[in-house]
């Protein structure tokens, strides 16, 4: 099965994302929704964000740097987007290093109907049961071992459930990808992950279905990563970071076509 990108629907449609997300990343992901084409907007205060998000086109939930006010602010906004049916997409930063992110996200999932969740490795291994990581980023989880349960998750919550790593893992529960693009790079700069899910929201927000969108934005960070990576003297990572924005500037369609390495399984 071969994947018809609409990339260039973002630039068309110029959707508004509304991202509540982490202060460590914030300025990248408003930086590459930008660099799509898309409008981002951060607005965390409860006061104000079931208002933004009911003229946004989709939602970034992301638990980065969590507390209990951003919770209340999740959850109005998600509540808002359910009931206008704005697309929201939920990354469970370090859900498995504490039990308030893992109470936090499993709350979410109780109140709220996700379209897509992004995570790495260990955040879905925690999300399925097989509790891991102590910190933010992947440990040396091996996806293999436990796809038919993300499988299955995904079709418990209705969801796209994408799973980064050296290997991505799309699955909406019945169909299913995998993308092998990308470099070991893209773990050496902090949000490469916050930003796969903000372009995530940008697909969503620009109408692009919900697998299809999972899988471009995946795709999307792993050509851009590779092309970037060719432009660096090894292991010079500001610039390469640098790069990035360069490049999602510059994505397009065909370029998506050509260098694509995604194999899909339909249901
Ligand atoms: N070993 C690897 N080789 C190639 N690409 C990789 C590798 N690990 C991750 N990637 C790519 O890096 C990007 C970010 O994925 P990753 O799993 O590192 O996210 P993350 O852990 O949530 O990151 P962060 O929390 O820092 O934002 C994805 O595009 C993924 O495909
Ligand atoms: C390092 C870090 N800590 C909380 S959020 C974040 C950004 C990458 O997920
Ligand atoms: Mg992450």
């Amino acid at each position: 099965m071969t994947i018809a990108f609409k990339w260039e629907k973002i630039r068309e449609e110029q959707p508004l994302i509304h991202h509540i997300t982490n202060y460590v990343t914030v300025t990248d992901c408003a930086n590459i929704t930008l660099a799509c084409g898309a409008s981002p907007v951060m607005a965390h205060a409860p006061e104000e964000v079931s208002e933004m998000v009911a003229h946004s086109q989709a939602l970034v939930l992301n638990i980065g740097t969590l507390s209990q006010s951003l919770i209340e602010s999740m959850i109005r906004a998600a509540k808002t987007a359910n009931q206008k049916q704005v697309p929201i997409v939920l990354d469970p930063v370090g859900v498995g290093a504490t039990t308030f992110r893992l109470q936090t996200v499993q709350e979410l999932l109780r109140q709220v109907q996700f379209t897509v969740i992004r995570g790495n490795a260990s955040e879905i291994a925690t999300l399925c049961g097989f509790r891991e990581g102590k910190g933010v980023d992947a440990i040396d989880t091996e996806l293999k071992q436990f796809i038919p349960q993300v499988r299955k998750l995904a079709k418990q919550l209705q969801t796209v459930i994408a799973v980064s790593g050296e290997v991505d893992y799309i699955t909406d529960g019945t169909q299913e990808a995998q993308i092998t693009n990308g470099t070991e790079l893209l773990t050496k700069v902090t949000g490469t992950g916050c930003m796969t899910t903000a372009l995530i929201g940008c697909c969503l927000g620009a109408g692009i279905p919900p697998f299809t969108s999972a899988i471009t934005s995946l795709l999307v960070m792993g050509l851009v990563g590779e092309w970037a990576e060719g432009l660096v003297e090894a292991d010079n990572v500001g610039s390469f970071r640098t790069y990035l924005f360069d490049g999602f500037a510059k994505m397009n369609n065909q370029w998506l076509q050509k260098k694509g390495k995604v194999y899909v399984t339909a249901g």
